[in-house]
């Protein structure tokens, strides 16, 4: 899927529909907190299928009960992307279920 940078106004308006996201240093992020590390764990078991299946793949850390994510998009000169937001929103459509918040 080409993917054009978006623009700032375009970034913030997409982040407004996100809550929790931000963006840093060129890159939209989210913190989810969970309830055990077992679960955080699942949790970026299962995002990391999306991201295959998608062909789009956040930098992922776990911590104890939290994971952290970030993504922009490398082919387009690391700039943050439409593509990232179609990641971002699969990842709030199936953290619910995983109790992340
Ligand atoms: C060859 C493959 O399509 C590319 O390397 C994909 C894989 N995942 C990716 N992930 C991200 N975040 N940006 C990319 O440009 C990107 N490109």
């Amino acid at each position: 899927m080409p993917s054009e940078p978006l623009s700032q106004k375009e970034i913030e308006d997409r982040l407004r529909e996100l809550p929790g996201w931000s963006l840093a240093d060129n890159r939209i992020q989210r913190t989810y907190h969970l309830g055990s590390h077992l679960a955080a764990s699942a949790l970026v078991a299962h995002i990391a299928v999306v991201q295959d299946e998608l062909d789009h793949h956040s930098d992922l850390t776990l911590g104890y009960d939290t994971v952290r994510l970030s993504v922009n998009t490398h082919s387009a000169g690391d700039a943050v992307t439409e593509t990232d937001f179609a990641l971002a929103e699969r990842i709030e459509g199936l953290a619910p279920a995983h109790g992340a918040s």
